[in-house]
């Protein structure tokens, strides 16, 4: 079913296509609603597990163009009334040229295109809009943060409440504690501006995080009993989860809350923004440990330096460092596995780089070589409150492994230096263009939020800040593509193996496929 309706921004000037929306499950039905707080009650389309695809109609040129547009609490609640945007008045907007986001401006997710490639998927653009749906003294936002630490939540925090303090006068801000627990068994804080002012000066969450603890009915409950129109949450894949749950809870509920996504994660694994604040900052101070460990093997005899970096599922923190530094000469990550004994291994390739430099720098992250690990350390399949899987460390393993390969097997005296500075990269505070990008994120939350959208994710898709939908952001996991350039570029860089070795068989004879630095040998039979 095509439900074709206009865009809720009919009544501003410049004229707009009608989209077509396709939800994917659309049900048309009236709720009978909790009369906690003095919400209308509204038949309703719903779209529930909502994405909206709309796809711009054009009868001249159906070229493709796909709007993965976020849902508005117009679509479930009609009536709602619209307000000019104060910062029509606001002196630091007045004399910005072109001071609202038109309804038309898009952000295409693909700018790499052929000339017939079809015009593809694109998010509307993140800023204020000319009209929004909230009166500044009406609304009763809350912030919370939760899942891992990373450099800039509490930048991020700050300029949230600033941001809606400064540009739309709001006063009412609460402060969630303890991540999604803290919306039912704590206190809130009340946040202004005084209270936030120095806080991007610190490392951590000034609000407090927890992993687990989501319940999608005592925090919606809890949303109502508060009167919180607006929520804004500060986390990463899982919380995005979580608050799409919430976000749909709303919508079913009919509540005029706005539920607003702020991408957060050190590993840098959420799908389609183009990296996650902190993550410059995290890479930064993972410079500090390779080099460490660098000016360690380097004053000694057959220096093996081992730093141990987070990734969990995706070894971005890794690839950047390494990719950074020089200093390193090989890089293990979770999308890459590799193997230790035998031609094209990593005890080749240390042995190698012994004799030619007399030490070598390894960079791990967490998550490489799990299965291995798990094999030789017999570990049992643990999970952390959020579910995510508790990981066996591959640091210790590897350190020990090398030992006793050069020690017993290979007779060699080895000087081994073990960093393990994980929890150091994400502790900190964020560097300077991380603060300048937390800001963007915190305001472009504010302003889609007053503009009446929900159930979004802000962020930058080739450089411009947009509106995705949460569920478009978690259907995914961005991970490290082995096929893509970058990669190519740290083998191309580090020239160490890609350990896709493999014995092919060319012209009925079998030969070995060594692989270096991305380029192929042919070896014979036994791989020389
Ligand atoms: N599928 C899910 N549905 C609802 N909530 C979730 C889901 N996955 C995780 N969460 C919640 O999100 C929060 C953070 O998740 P976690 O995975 O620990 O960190 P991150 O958001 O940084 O990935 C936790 O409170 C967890 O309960
Ligand atoms: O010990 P904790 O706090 O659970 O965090 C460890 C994990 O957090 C991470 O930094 C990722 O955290 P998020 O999923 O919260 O972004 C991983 O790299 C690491 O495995
Ligand atoms: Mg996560």
């Amino acid at each position: 079913m095509d439900l074709s309706i206009s865009s809720p921004f009919s009544k501003s000037s410049p004229p707009i296509p009608t989209f077509l929306f396709k939800p994917r499950s659309p049900v048309l039905h009236s709720l009978n609603f909790k009369s906690r707080n003095s919400y209308p009650k509204t038949p309703l389309i719903s779209c529930l597990n909502l994405r909206i695809r709309a796809q711009v109609l054009d009868q001249t040129a159906d070229d493709g163009f796909v709007l993965d547009d976020v849902p508005h609490l117009t679509n479930f609640l009609p009536d709602l009334h619209s307000y000019p945007n104060p910062l029509q008045n606001s002196q630091a907007y007045a004399i910005v040229k072109q001071t609202f986001v038109g309804p038309e401006d898009v952000v295409a997710q693909k700018i790499v295109v052929q000339k017939d490639s079809s015009r593809g998927v694109h998010f509307r653009r993140a800023g204020p809009r000319e009209k929004v749906y909230f009166k500044s003294e009406e609304v009763r936002a809350c912030i919370v943060t939760c899942g891992g630490l990373c450099p800039g939540i509490n930048t991020v925090i700050r300029e949230i409440v600033c941001g809606l303090n400064y540009m739309y006068g709001v006063d009412d801000i609460l402060g969630i504690q303890g991540g999604y627990r803290g919306f039912y068994s704590k206190n809130t804080l009340k946040l202004t501006p005084k209270v936030v002012n120095d806080i991007h000066k610190r490392g951590g969450t000034f609000l407090l995080t927890s992993r687990g603890g989501h319940d999608t009915q005592k925090i919606v409950d809890n949303i109502q009993d508060r009167g919180i129109n607006q929520v804004y949450i500060i986390g990463g894949d899982g919380t995005q989860r979580g608050a799409a749950r919430i976000y749909e809870e709303v919508e079913k509920r009919g509540l005029q809350v706005a539920v607003a996504g702020i991408p957060k994660t050190i590993d840098n694994d959420i799908a389609v923004i183009d990296k996650s604040f902190g993550f410059d900052t995290a890479v930064e101070e993972a410079q500090r440990a390779v080099n460490a460990a660098h000016v360690e093997v380097e004053s000694v005899e057959n220096g093996i330096g081992i730093v141990k970096l987070m990734g969990r599922y995706s070894g971005f923190i890794g690839m950047f460092a390494t990719l950074a530094s020089r200093d390193v000469d090989c890089c293990l990550i979770p999308e890459s596995p590799f193997y230790l004994e035998g031609k094209g291994g990593l005890f080749e390739f240390i042995e190698e780089r012994l004799k030619e430099n007399g030490h070598i720098v390894i960079v791990v992250a967490e998550g490489a070589g799990q299965e291995y690990v798990a094999q030789s350390m017999h570990g049992i399949d643990e999970k952390d409150a959020s579910g995510n899987r508790l990981l066996l460390d591959v640091g210790l393993w590897l350190t020990q492994n090398i030992k006793d390969h050069f020690t017993k097997e290979r007779k060699m005296a080895i000087n081994m230096k073990y960093i393990d500075p994980t929890y150091m990269i994400r502790a900190i505070p964020s560097n300077a263009s991380d603060n300048i990008y937390c800001t963007l994120l915190a305001q472009s939350a504010v302003h889609g939020a007053m503009a009446g959208y929900t159930g979004f994710t802000v962020g930058p898709v080739n450089s411009r800040h947009a509106y995705i939908p949460i569920s478009h952001v978690t259907e995914t996991q961005n991970t490290v593509k082995l096929t893509d350039r970058m990669w190519a570029r740290l083998l191309a860089s580090t020239n160490q193996p890609s350990f896709l070795n493999c014995a092919e068989s060319i012209g009925g004879k079998d030969v070995y496929l060594e692989v270096r630095g991305g380029l192929f040998s042919v070896l014979d039979t036994e791989g020389k």
